[in-house]
């Protein structure tokens, strides 16, 4: 057991050896355990260097070895739920010296990726697809004649998920040759919440076989085996082999530790979810500024007080959408619903038609899964909702599939639903509040971290959702929708624009727009969200409209995926630096004069 993070990287004789499963399996059984200790230490030095995900990863760390141990792999399939957990797995199938660029500008994906690695048979991110991504590998290998084993190993925050629950349904209907494996760390990232948690915990608890656990996995007609030790290698050796031989949808139920073999991580697995990189000579990660997240929790716990109908509700995300203090505060107002976005958003509907005040806390990326919850239940029905869209726009490390870019386009077709874009923190409580005392539904969006450090000193804004005008320029007119205002003060300063920021994308504040419009020429559209269907779109579907023939210039994300890295590399790459902003603008004008 470590208590600090190795600094220099350890000797590891046995894992040095390993360039792909094929080497593992010329192991004997009796060699695993030296070479889990191993590659723990590798795994802890590694992560140590990049940060990244760093609990689950220590848990599986027996796990994976033993899947590849006896399975064949690539030629079986073994998906990874979530993909947070998977870096064992990546260092096993030769990218042991690469893991010093996880999460890094063209380095190693933070998850699961298939044009990583033939052994990345299914790209996650997102939880609780990998019942169904292995059920559609193992009906596609029946279908072709193949022999192949596929197997799924998701843990007991994923199974919380409907979807989890609806690939076993339609499993036990195909007969598949499944393995699901559930990693039952009896954590989310929090602790996990619900019925199901608590059900499993009991069973944990009382050490009852499997008796009882496995009638609810059995009834789905599923063959359960468990719970077993999930860092007893040599059973979970003997486990494996036993019910890898059975045809059939199988059923392993497998108990670890999350953080397990580091002790600060054994003891806060919260905290340890996910670390920062490490400074040298500090175990700790480094104190940060006050970010968006956090003027969020702070603006719910401030209004809670004085309004009785305010709730909050979070699938699963107690700690990054910061409702700690508001879960402590006003626990009975308060809803971690699991990993359950449809539910949350449904939830909130019946809490706004019972007379409360709900507030969805929920990451863009996430609110994709609950979009017509959002539709049917809330919008159609003209209910309210204040709609905390967190990690709005590109997020960095975590990659495409947790970049917040398309809320804006899947929101601003949807009739009355109005979306609000603060550019600093000031603004985003002006924005909540205005949320809170509209009816209807108001998405609020807002990036990961802090507002911009150089913002300009602005006067008093006109009341929401008026735009503020910030300068008179010269010919031509940028729009900011944002956290991008930064940058867009500098171009407009260097290049003498009129700025303005725009604050709702909808409505748009058409009054001040069609005097502005007709005395510029060019229109510059700044966004930190996908092009297509963006803020952008919308102003020239409205110049379009009101028959303006300005010339419309949108900068936004581009029509591509954009991979992991920081997230200043990734505005870098989609040309949203205020150098590539300013290049932008002054190529169209040197195009079109
Ligand atoms: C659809 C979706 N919602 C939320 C998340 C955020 N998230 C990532 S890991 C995690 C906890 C998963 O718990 P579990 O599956 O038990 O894995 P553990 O971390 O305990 O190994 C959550 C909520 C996500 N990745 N996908
Ligand atoms: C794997 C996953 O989905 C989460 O752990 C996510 O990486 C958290 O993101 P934040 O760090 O932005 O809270
Ligand atoms: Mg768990």
């Amino acid at each position: 057991m470590l208590d600090s993070l190795p600094q220099h990287p350890p000797i590891t004789p046995l894992l040095d050896r390993i360039e792909s499963p094929a080497d593992l399996r010329r192991l004997s059984p009796e060699q695993l355990p030296v070479l889990a200790e191993e590659l723990r230490h590798w795994l802890l030095y590694t992560v140590g260097q990049t940060g990244g995900h760093f609990g689950a990863g220590l848990g599986v760390v027996e796990l994976t070895l033993a899947l590849h141990y006896c399975l064949d792999t690539p030629t079986d399939h073994l998906i990874w739920d979530v993909g947070h957990q998977c870096y064992p797995h990546k260092i096993l199938t030769g990218r042991k010296a690469r893991m010093l660029t996880m999460r890094q500008q063209h380095g190693l994906a933070p998850f699961p990726k298939r044009d990583e690695s033939p052994w990345d048979v299914f790209g996650t991110g997102h939880s609780s697809t990998s019942i169904s991504a292995a059920l559609g590998l193992a009906l596609a290998a029946r279908l072709q004649g193949e022999s192949r084993r596929s197997v799924a190993v998701i843990g007991d925050g994923a199974m919380t998920a409907g979807m989890a629950f609806e690939a076993l349904n339609h499993a036990a209907h195909t007969g598949a040759d499944l393995l699901v494996i559930l990693n039952d760390n009896d954590m989310s990232i929090s602790r996990n919440e619900g019925g199901l948690a608590t059900y499993l915990a009991n069973k944990l608890r009382n050490r009852l076989s499997g008796d009882t656990t496995a009638a609810l996995f059995e009834s789905l007609a599923f063959n359960y085996t468990g719970p077993v030790d999930g860092h007893d290698l040599p059973h979970l050796l003997q486990t494996l082999t036993q019910v890898l031989q059975q045809p059939g949808p199988q059923f392993l139920h497998v108990i670890t530790c999350k953080g397990k073999g580091y002790a600060p991580a054994e003891a806060d697995p919260v905290g340890f979810h996910a670390i920062t990189k490490m400074e040298p000579q500090q175990n700790t990660p480094s104190l940060k500024r006050q970010k968006f997240c956090n003027v969020f929790g702070e603006w719910l716990v401030s209004r809670a007080a004085t309004d009785p109908r305010l709730c909050a509700i979070t699938p699963a995300m107690r700690e990054g959408s910061d409702l700690i203090a508001f879960s402590e505060q006003y626990p009975d107002r308060y809803f971690d619903v699991a990993i359950a976005e449809q539910h949350a958003l449904t939830l909130a509907a019946g809490l706004a038609a019972g007379g409360m005040q709900p507030v969805v806390a929920i990451y863009s990326t996430f609110l994709q899964r609950g979009y017509d919850q959002l539709i049917h239940d809330l919008a159609i029905q003209q209910l309210d909702l204040v709609l905390a869209i967190d990690r709005a726009g590109l997020v960095g490390e975590d990659g495409a599939t947790h970049a917040g870019c398309f809320d804006i386009a899947f929101l601003r077709c949807l009739p009355d639903v109005q979306i609000l874009t603060p550019s600093s923190h000031t603004e985003l409580t002006r924005m909540l509040d205005y949320a809170h005392q509209t009816p209807g539904i108001v998405a609020v969006r807002y990036p990961r971290g802090s507002e911009a450090k150089d913002l300009p000193d602005l006067n008093q804004p006109p009341a929401l959702p008026a735009a503020h005008l910030l300068r008179q320029g010269g010919e031509h007119l940028l729009l900011n929708f944002g956290p991008l205002l930064d940058q867009a003060w500098q171009v407009a300063e260097r290049l003498n624009l009129s700025l303005v920021d725009m604050r709702s994308v909808k409505p748009l504040d058409t009054g001040l727009l069609t005097g502005l419009v007709k005395q510029h020429r060019l229109i510059v559209t700044l966004e930190d969200h996908a092009i297509q269907g963006g803020a952008g779109s919308a102003v020239g579907e409205w110049l379009h409209a009101e028959g303006f023939s300005n010339p419309l210039l949108t900068l936004g994300i581009p029509d591509v995926w954009i991979d992991h890295a920081s997230r200043e590399q990734q505005l870098q790459s989609c040309g949203l630096d205020s150098q590539s902003i300013e290049a932008s603008i002054h190529r169209w004008i040197r195009d079109h004069s």
